[in-house]
């Protein structure tokens, strides 16, 4: 699913996000990074409407959100875990849809295995950092719904995890999910992003390839960053 962006406007006590234009492209993983504040969180709230915008368009291909809600889903940065099994969190989506009990458990077997959950049955309020956002992932992930919005999926997560994380966002990508995926990890972005956008104050500053993004990069404070992190050549 394409997104379409045109002059998009937060404020609260000031302005927090203002973007001339954003084109998403359909099919790509686009990885959002950017400084503590920058607007990437308000960002992909607007595009999934929960937060309301002042003023511009989002558009997904020539729709409006309303008309394209039940393709488009979230994992928020604090994911709520609801009081009741790891696999009841996990296929609350499914269900809801209406599908069948056996079609469901073939889908948890597919997802699970990723992270070798063994503890489906245990209540998820007594889960982990680490494994609610498993959980909450694997929420989002059997939807395969044609528009994946991920705020820092893997930020509670071990390094083992988050590879395996990166296996299942790109799993997803392949049977046609476009995903925008928040990370502070500029190793992550290169790992799976297709396009990386760097963000400031609200705005874009940087947009590329990630080949571009981390080879050529034209605003100071990415260069900055990422000559830091020694991923520049
Ligand atoms: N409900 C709110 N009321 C007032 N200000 C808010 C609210 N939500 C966010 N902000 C402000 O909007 C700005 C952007 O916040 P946002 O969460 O989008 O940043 P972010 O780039 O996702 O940050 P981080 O990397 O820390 O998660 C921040 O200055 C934040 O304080």
């Amino acid at each position: 699913m394409n997104i379409y962006i045109n002059n998009l406007v937060k404020e609260y006590e000031k302005r927090v996000l203002d973007i001339e234009s954003l084109h998403i492209k359909k099919g790509e993983i686009v990885a959002v990074l950017g400084l503590n504040g920058s607007g990437k969180t308000t960002l992909i709230e607007c595009i999934a409407n929960i937060k309301r915008h002042d003023a511009g368009k989002i558009l997904f291909d020539d729709y409006e959100f309303d008309e394209v809600k039940d393709k488009i889903s979230i994992m928020q940065q604090r994911p709520y875990i609801f009081n009741m099994s790891v696999k009841d969190n996990i296929s609350l989506g499914l269900k809801y849809k209406g599908m069948k009990d056996e079609d469901i458990d073939k889908k948890l077997n597919e997802y699970t295995s990723y992270f070798g959950i063994n503890y489906l049955e245990k209540n998820a309020k007594r889960l982990s950092g680490g494994e609610s956002a498993k959980v909450a992932l694997l929420r989002v992930a059997v939807l395969e719904r044609e528009l994946l919005l991920l705020d820092e999926p893997t930020a509670s997560m071990d390094v083992e995890s988050t590879l395996i994380a990166e296996r299942l966002i790109k799993h997803i990508n392949k049977k046609g999910t476009t995903v925008v995926l928040i990370t502070h990890d500029l190793y992550q972005a290169q790992r799976i992003a297709d396009t990386v956008i760097f963000m400031d104050k609200g705005k874009i500053i940087e947009m590329d390839s990630k080949e571009e993004f981390f080879k050529n990069p034209k605003s100071s404070l990415v260069r900055k960053i990422i000559s830091r992190g020694d991923l520049i050549d």
